[in-house]
């Protein structure tokens, strides 16, 4: 649980580490105290102006840094309550220093994590999608992921959930005034009025929802996984791709086991690179499982690259066609050097549930470096084609989908029925499940996980 509102909480705001300057936050009713005894002064500095001066521990009069302290006074804050920045020199003994020095003043503890966050959104500076967008701009990682972030961090999200709920409140009061006094010039009742309104925001919800979950992906990461026989190359691709050696080559098959991941910045677009375990039957109980393991995770990726030893080529074991399907590349490898002028730049073929398929085939070496930029530029275009969008502000997380998805069962039960005192009960449960989304309503039980997600400071 969350300390009452009324303690005064601090905690380190900047990364942890050695660095050239380290922010310290306050936030509450105490902050404007401690500032003055921090600087030995009885009046505050101008709300929102930067002064420069020695910070000195009230007790000891010693004198820990000169930092730059601002002041905001609620409700003009990130928070809405008191604030206090002092940034500081960003050494260890600097940033130790001060914060003991704030853990020994009246009134004062050291924040949980996400509390500052939730502080602003309990004093209704913002909506709990935008907390959320704060948290994954904290995350991002690449450009796409932060230009996602500050969408859903300006409110992008929440004014478009709020838009719906807005009109399904009108649509609920209509119904709900013609329940209370029926208008006898509308023999039908109310509901077939309002009836395009649910239908309207049905319909949006739906194509929202219908997004291949570009947005959730986004933030997750475009999932690429790396199958194929056993000594095939498949680790030697990862390397190469990685532009170091994360992974063990050797001659030996069966060399990888476990599954090894990479994180890589395509373009602007997060992908995550998975090497797995050669493909076959084995004896081996720990090889075994890292195959199980290895197909469990092409199951769920966005991309398969499956790569084919070229002493192989054009045959493909059956362990590794069994993973073929249409968001699959096929890598003829080891060609190290010669032409590549005879395989052929598509295969045509089954997928193991007898679909028909056209396959992209990318002659390569590990090796050499050969066919990597043709090999680059074609997983660009496929990571882009799976997370960037045009348009309006997408769907980002499993929870917004999830209450979206009730939402939308609701009104689909609304839109067939005609008795108003039914519609009435459908858009009433709507709305509630919007409220969750934007904390509308009773989140009390969700703040904890919303929240806890957060880093201290945040
Ligand atoms: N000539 C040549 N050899 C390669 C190339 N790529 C990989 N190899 C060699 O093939 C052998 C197997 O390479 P790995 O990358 O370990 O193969 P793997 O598919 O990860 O093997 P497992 O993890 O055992 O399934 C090693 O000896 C590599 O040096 C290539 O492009 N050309
Ligand atoms: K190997
Ligand atoms: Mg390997």
């Amino acid at each position: 649980m969350q300390g009452s509102q009324t303690d005064t909480i601090f905690a380190l705001s900047s990364g942890a580490g050695r660095a050239g300057v380290a922010v310290i936050r306050l936030s509450g009713p105490m902050a404007g105290a401690t500032l003055r005894a921090l600087l030995g002064r009885d009046n505050l500095p101008k709300a929102r102006h930067a002064i420069y001066a020695p910070i000195r521990d009230p007790k000891t009069d010693e004198r820990l840094d000169d930092a730059v302290a601002i002041y905001f006074a609620g409700p003009a804050s990130f928070t809405g309550e008191d604030v206090v920045e002092l940034h500081t020199h960003g050494g260890r003994a600097v940033i130790d220093g001060v914060l003991e020095c704030l853990a020994a003043q009246p009134g004062l503890r050291i924040a949980e994590p996400g509390e500052y966050t939730r502080r602003a959104f309990e004093n209704g500076k913002m909506d709990l999608t935008a907390a959320e967008g704060i948290a994954d701009l904290i995350d991002a990682e690449t450009a796409a992921q932060r230009r996602q972030a500050v969408r859903q961090m300006a409110g992008e999200l929440g004014a478009l959930y709020e838009d719906w709920r807005a009109r399904l409140m009108k649509a609920l009061a209509y119904i709900e005034a013609d329940i209370d006094f029926p208008d006898e010039d509308l023999p039908g009742g109310i509901v077939p009025v309002v009836r395009g309104d649910l239908a309207y925001v049905h319909g949006e919800m739906t194509r929202h929802l219908a997004d291949n979950r570009r947005g959730e992906r986004l933030r997750e990461g475009f999932q690429i996984v790396i199958l194929g026989a056993p000594n095939a190359g498949k680790s030697s691709l990862l390397n190469r791709l990685a532009r170091r050696d994360a992974a063990i080559v050797s001659e030996i098959a069966g060399t990888t086991r476990d599954m090894i991941e990479v994180h890589l910045d395509l373009g602007g677009f997060p992908v995550t690179m998975v090497d797995t375990a050669g493909l076959r039957e084995s004896g081996d109980v720990i090889e075994t499982e890292g195959v199980r393991r290895a197909t469990a995770r092409a199951e769920d990726a966005d991309l398969r690259l499956v790569v084919v030893d070229r002493g192989d080529w054009p045959r493909i074991d059956a362990e590794t066609a069994r993973l073929i399907d249409r968001n699959t590349i096929l890598l003829i490898n080891k060609v190290d050097g010669t032409d590549a002028g005879n395989v052929p730049a598509v295969w045509s073929g089954q997928s193991a549930g007898a679909d028909q398929l056209e396959l992209p085939v990318l002659p390569i070496s590990a090796m050499t470096g050969q066919g990597m930029e043709s090999l680059l530029q074609l997983l660009e275009t496929r990571v882009k084609e799976g997370l960037d969008f045009a348009g309006p502000v997408p769907l980002t997380r499993l929870r917004h989908r999830q209450a979206l998805e009730r939402a939308s069962d609701h009104l689909d039960r609304g839109l067939q029925t005609d008795i108003a005192e039914l519609a009435a009960e459908d858009i009433r449960l709507a709305v509630r499940e919007i409220g969750k989304i934007t904390g509308r309503v009773d989140v009390e039980d969700l703040l904890d996980i919303i929240f806890g997600d957060f880093c201290i400071g945040k």
